[in-house]
């Protein structure tokens, strides 16, 4: 029987992302086999994993490891695991496409990497796993056999557009991938990777704590002179040892590094490492990394939760969403338990008391370092928030017994400053006297909230007021009443009492001189407003668009209309400046029955110039546009 070899089109971005392999500058080439070895360390979990499950499943699970084989005549590095393996459609659907390319930003970045530097960047960023052998190797080949299936694939590329495929007999059960190695050029980052000091140093570097052995062919010689022997042994060249099981002080900062990367498939440096160890009822360890920077689908919905399961020291599952609430999903690491049944499935998890105890302590812990790094490293602070703060803003929602934890290590923007956003606490301690009040406003960016004419009368007293913009900040402080005793309160809602007390009588004079006008405007907008009122928060807009103190924002209005749902309209109040030029020579108009039809039209311009200005959308701009333009064209 001859086989039958398929020749397959790589996907559009697979084949951009190869070209860029092919032709990387990428300094760490050596990484490569990280992710090789990474693979098959995954292969051989959900082996013992599947194993467990399936008794049917006949295989011999008795020895798992990694295989590593230099052959150097051929210039060939192969590695080999007998874990779990891939079916032939695996192969096509894991390695012939592009496992994240279902991105648009993976995409948009991989038109834009043009030059070095930006191919650098992405393959930081993204890690590109499997592909990255096209670094070191001319040729690829893959073959892999599925646990409980007889036959086995091959997979071969030069990464030039296409691949071939087809089926071989007699492999064994799990993946062997063999390079057929570039030239050594250390000039260009490429080390000769057929030298057995090498693998094992980089075996050392980034993979020493894996699971499985990771054994290799090493020469030995015994004997003097002439009965010298050399011959081929099997060693076993990493440590095995699980590094959230060693003391702080025993770890260096590289291989907590490695460890991050590889659990959390992530290429950057993490940020902060929290080890953990709890004795007593429950007995735990974990050892959870922040990173520095937040995937590109921390947003999205798939976006996973980065902890592993273990029980004693058995890898049991990945993104295990029972241990860390999701605000803090971009927490990665390990927890390892102790008194868990290695069986254990996710229905059991949801219902475990310790899982919950672990959860609540991981929660509190992680916080607390925060708050750490709040207090005594400003910059990494700094680089928390602005990579998570957003992630982290959502458990004001969704974890109402870390609410006021959470207020306290955040930061917002505010009027105080233009670049520093302001912790809380310093906004109390800022506050004036008599201040009872936390003022924020809402919006979409910072120049919108600025320039809004209801921030006027809180510039005029220089009241500080913060600024809002990130969706979730819509959300909570819907929810969230109170930090440190002191009320929040948006600045675009409700009445504003900035504790005049010798104006109120001069402004009940002009409530009384305006009381015609103001009454007369909300019946001719009473298909948009609600009420029509004198300001005090305005000092030089004409007017300006409140709501009450439970109505939505405009922001908010429209993430509603966004994401499909339909939003009834809701009617504001009308706040207009009673010392400002076009109200006064309105209001006159008004008092001599001018032309109405003229000062409706002149309503509708004011209503509509207020919605603009603090960014809301018109019902309706075409007629609005016209009304303006016939207006203009009148003046001149
Ligand atoms: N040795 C192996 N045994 C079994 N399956 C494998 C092996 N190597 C790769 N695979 C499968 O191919 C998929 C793609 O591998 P690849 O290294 O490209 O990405 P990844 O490991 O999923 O993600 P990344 O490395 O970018 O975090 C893996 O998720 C796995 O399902």
């Amino acid at each position: 029987m001859t086989a039958h070899v398929e020749e397959l089109q790589f996907q559009a971005e697979t084949r951009q992302l190869l070209d860029l392999m092919i032709h990387s500058v990428y300094s760490n080439k050596d990484s490569f086999l990280r992710e090789l070895v990474s693979n098959s360390s995954d292969a051989l979990d959900k082996l013992r994993i599947e194993a467990f499950r399936d008794k049917d499943l006949g295989v011999d699970t008795s020895d798992l490891h990694i295989d590593l084989e230099i052959d150097k005549d051929a210039r060939t590095l192969t590695v080999r695991d007998n874990g779990i393996g891939m079916s032939r459609d695996e192969v096509v659907d894991l390695i012939g496409t592009l496992a994240k390319s279902g991105t648009a930003e993976v995409r948009a970045k991989l038109k834009e990497a043009k030059d070095a530097a930006a191919s650098e960047e992405l393959i930081g960023q993204f890690g590109i796993g499997f592909y990255s052998t096209f670094m070191v190797a001319d040729t690829v080949t893959l073959v892999t056999r599925k646990a409980g299936e007889t036959t086995a694939t091959k997979w071969e590329s030069s990464g030039a557009g296409t691949y071939t495929i087809e089926e071989v007999e007699g492999a064994p059960q799990g993946t062997s991938v063999t390079l057929a190695l570039k030239p050594a050029d250390e000039e260009d980052h490429l080390h000769d990777y057929t030298s057995e000091w090498k693998i094992r140093e980089l075996v050392k570097r980034y993979s020493d704590f894996i699971a499985w052995p990771i054994r290799m062919q090493v020469e030995k010689t015994t004997g003097e002179g002439d009965e010298k022997t050399t011959t081929l042994e099997d060693e076993t060249i990493n440590s095995m040892k699980a590094l959230w099981t060693r003391s702080k002080d025993d770890v260096s900062d590289e291989e907590y590094t490695e460890f991050y990367r590889h659990v959390s498939h992530a290429w950057d440096e993490p940020l902060e490492v929290i080890p953990m160890k709890a004795e007593g009822t429950f007995e735990y360890q974990a050892l959870l990394f922040v990173p520095t920077r937040a995937p590109f689908d921390l947003f999205m919905r798939e976006s996973k939760i980065g902890i592993q399961l273990y029980v004693k020291r058995v890898f049991i599952m990945d993104d295990c969403e029972e241990l860390v609430p999701e605000y803090l999903r971009f927490v990665k690491g390990v927890v390892d338990a102790a008194d868990l049944s290695l069986n254990v499935s996710r229905e059991i998890l949801q219902q475990d008391r310790q899982i919950r105890a672990i959860r609540r302590r991981l929660t509190k812990k992680v916080l607390s370092t925060i708050s750490d790094l709040q207090a005594n490293e400003p910059e990494k602070y700094a680089t928390l928030w602005s990579e998570f703060g957003r992630a982290l803003k959502e458990g004001l929602l969704s974890d109402p017994d870390n609410v006021q934890t959470i207020l306290g290590l955040s930061s917002f923007a505010s009027t105080h400053s233009d670049e520093k956003p302001t912790t809380l606490a310093d906004y109390v301690s800022r506050m004036k006297d008599g201040q009872d009040t936390i003022y924020y406003m809402t919006g979409e960016t910072r120049q919108q909230v600025e320039n809004s004419p209801h921030m006027e009368a809180f510039a005029a007293k220089g009241l500080e007021v913060l600024i809002l913009t990130d969706p979730v900040d819509e959300m909570w402080t819907g929810s969230v009443p109170e930090f440190d005793g002191k009320a929040f309160r948006s600045i675009a809602k409700g009445a504003v009492d900035l504790g005049d007390d010798e104006k109120s009588e001069e402004q009940d004079a002009k409530k009384e001189q305006f009381a015609d006008l103001t009454s007369w405007m909300a019946e001719a907008l009473s298909d948009d407003v609600k009420e029509v009122r004198l300001s005090t928060r305005l000092t030089t807009s004409p007017a300006c668009i409140v709501g009450d103190d439970f109505s939505l924002s405009p922001t908010l209005e429209k993430m509603y209309r966004a994401s499909g749902q339909a939003v009834p309209k809701t009617k504001r109040i009308l706040e207009i400046n009673p010392d400002h030029a076009l109200i006064t020579a309105l209001e006159k108009a008004h008092a001599e029955k001018k032309d109405t039809e003229q000062l409706t039209e002149t309503a509708r311009l004011l209503y509509g110039t207020a919605l603009l200005a603090e960014g809301g959308e018109l019902e309706d701009p075409a007629s609005f546009a016209k009304l303006l333009a016939d207006r203009l064209t009148r003046t001149l």
